[in-house]
């Protein structure tokens, strides 16, 4: 432990304990977020601690092992002053022997500390990410969005990290020099008792100081934490937007706005430095002070011929290395409480109420497909205005319907209730009359595929991408399933064919590929209702056609298909049309009805720009048949 936190020493006094200490505070290593007064340091710190609990028998181990070690090292004086009698009576052994089995003790002693906190370090932080990662799981999509990728990628990584580093700096300093110091103390009051209490009773006016500084820095880093987010989000949203920054050349407006956050991140760690420099010159001087009050009145003890002169300058060496002590203390307790600070953003993360409903446990056998919305209401968060109001829709088991409506109608946002991204805010959804809820989690994604607006693809290779979530399937099974949405030929033409890796959003593939990729995922599981968002879109004329025969042939299958689309021309292909505008469902009814010039519908195209598109050519081909 003195081992790991002495590794960047920045030695600011000539004492033997300022030797191995003081590395600089945590510049550029705040993150996150917070408000700190939403907990306070007694809730976060006492959770910090009940997050080591189960370590605590290492915590233990390691506490036991560091009392020892004090204890030898207060013993080497002691054993100093005796060998030159020894010597002198050429005892040369018993000189030398305890010196050697307490030089090795010390330092296996130290070894092991240094292994048990580490480790003990490193699982607490890699608990505390994977407790943050799950709550990421449960949280509400929408929330996540307002958050931005930024500040929820902080969370999981750098926040948990920034703990980690500040405690494995501080605390087992503070553990090993508090043992040190309650040993130095003991042998004070052994020595001097009046001495002994002086020092106790100078001691708070040296706390002071520190105390206020600590609480100052506790509350500089959850802003510190929110300041670097800021800056991550722009550089994370850069990133993945490249093409389009690139296209605006807007690299220098971008270049521009990250400097901009980085300067605010930079000088709030400007102050905490500047927190920490007068932190450590006042601790420097408070010990100075204390040990000029001990000499004085030391002084005045030898004068009175209460303490021997011996006495004093063994209490003095002894209350030296005592107010060393002190000192680092002082100087690493504020480091201790911004570990506090940075960890307070950490549990507000956690404490977060999932706003996603628990799942279900119904998990029939035979499922019929049959999907009903009954007057839904749905807001999103922080919005006024619903999105969503009153839908009453219903999609029968086998049947090709087409959810038609212009941009921003609420038709996305449709297909999220129904995938349970979001809860509806009234209303309810129900398939085969069971609300969706009650249905298992896992069971719902297997039986109702969606195949969103702009379906991301992970950083893996085409077959795991089609695979994805549907467990180990055979390279037999995930080729049938390229090849009913006609993307086969395309991934055999690429050189590694099925192993090839897509890339980062699956962004080595065109946008047309990806969406056949995302439609051949979605159709390998198999599911009773399969959901498209504006699926089309992409598509080459080739997987077009296939896609279109795979949703008819569906039919046979007793599978529902809901096609969500602003295109009266595709909505014409279906067996029947829900018209969406506005977040209400305005006609419904076969296309031919709803289509047909003159209709209400008919007019709203109008208003949308989609003259003509419900020409006959359209319509000839709908699939009714
Ligand atoms: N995460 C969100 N937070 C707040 N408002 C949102 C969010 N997503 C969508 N909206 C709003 O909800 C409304 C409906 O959006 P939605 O994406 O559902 O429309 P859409 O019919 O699918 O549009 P498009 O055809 O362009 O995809 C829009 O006004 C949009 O601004």
């Amino acid at each position: 432990m003195r081992g790991a936190a002495a590794a960047s020493p920045q030695p600011m006094s000539d004492s033997p304990v300022s030797e191995k200490l003081r590395p600089l505070p945590g510049i550029g290593i705040g993150v996150g977020v917070g408000s700190g007064a939403a907990m306070g340091t007694m809730g976060a710190g006492r959770r910090l601690l009940l997050s080591l609990s189960p370590e605590s028998r290492r915590c233990a181990a390691g506490m036991g092992l560091m009392a020892a070690s004090a204890l030898g090292e207060m013993a080497v004086p002691y054993y100093m002053g005796r060998a030159s009698d020894w010597v002198a009576r050429e005892d040369e052994l018993a000189a030398i022997l305890p010196m050697v089995l307490l030089g090795l003790s010390s330092a296996v002693t130290e070894l092991v500390c240094d292994v048990i906190f580490v480790g003990t370090l490193s699982r607490t932080q890699s608990r505390l990410q994977r407790r943050v990662f799950a709550a990421v799981l449960r949280q509400d999509i929408a929330e996540l969005r307002a958050d931005g990728a930024g500040d929820v990628a902080t969370r999981v990584t750098r926040d948990a990290e920034d703990v980690r580093e500040e405690l494995g700096e501080a605390l087992s300093l503070l553990l090993w020099y508090l043992a040190r110091g309650i040993c130095l103390f003991a042998t004070m009051a052994w020595l001097s008792p009046r001495m002994a209490l002086l020092t106790m009773l100078l001691l708070p006016l040296l706390l002071a100081l520190p105390r206020a500084m600590g609480r100052f820095r506790q509350g500089l880093a959850p802003q510190m934490q929110k300041a670097h987010a800021r800056a991550s989000e722009v550089a994370v949203e850069t990133f993945q937007a490249m093409a389009t920054v690139r296209s605006f050349a807007n690299e220098d407006g971008v270049a521009a706005c990250y400097r901009q956050r980085l300067q605010q991140s930079h000088s709030l760690e400007k102050k905490d430095v500047a927190f920490y420099i007068v932190n450590l010159w006042t601790s420097g001087f408070s010990a100075l002070a204390l040990k000029m009050g001990i000499l004085y009145y030391g002084g005045q003890l030898v004068a009175a011929g209460t303490v021997s002169t011996g006495d004093l300058v063994t209490f003095l060496l002894y209350q030296m290395q005592f107010t060393d002590v002190i000192e680092v203390l002082l100087c690493y307790y504020p480091t201790l409480t911004k570990a506090v600070g940075s960890s307070e953003k950490i549990f507000e993360f956690l404490d977060r109420e999932p706003k996603v409903a628990p799942s279900g446990t119904m998990a029939p056998s035979e499922l019929q497909g049959h999907l009903q919305l009954e007057d839904v209401w749905f807001s999103y968060p922080g919005r006024q205005e619903p999105v969503l109001k009153g839908v009453s829709l219903e999609l029968h088991p086998g049947e090709v319907l087409a959810l038609l409506g212009p941009p921003g109608a609420g038709k996305s946002t449709l297909v999220a209730l129904v995938s349970r991204l979001h809860q509806p805010t009234a209303g309810r959804l129900l398939l085969d009359g069971h609300p969706l809820p009650t249905y298992q989690h896992s069971y719902l994604c297997r039986q109702v595929a969606v195949v969103p607006q702009e379906p991301l693809l992970f950083a893996r290779s085409l077959h795991d991408n089609i695979s994805y979530g549907s467990g180990g399937c055979s390279r037999d099974q995930v080729t049938a399933a390229a090849r009913r949405v006609g993307a086969h030929n395309f991934i055999t033409r690429l050189p590694q064919g099925y192993d090839t890796e897509v890339g980062e959003l699956g962004g080595q593939l065109s946008g047309g590929q990806r969406q056949a990729v995302a439609i051949a995922r979605a159709l390998l599981r198999d599911p009773r209702i399969l959901i498209l968002d504006e699926h089309t879109s992409a598509l080459d004329a080739e997987s077009q056609q296939q896609v279109e025969q795979e949703m008819l042939a569906a039919r046979g299958k007793g599978r529902a298909v809901l096609m969500v689309t602003g295109r009266a021309a595709l909505a014409a292909r279906a067996q029947r049309v829900a018209v969406l505008e506005g977040g209400e469902v305005r006609q419904q009814g076969p296309p031919d009805e709803v289509l047909r010039p003159g209709s209400r519908t008919w007019h709203l195209l109008q208003d949308w720009g989609q003259k003509g598109a419900t020409g006959e050519g359209d319509r000839g081909s709908r699939g009714e048949g």
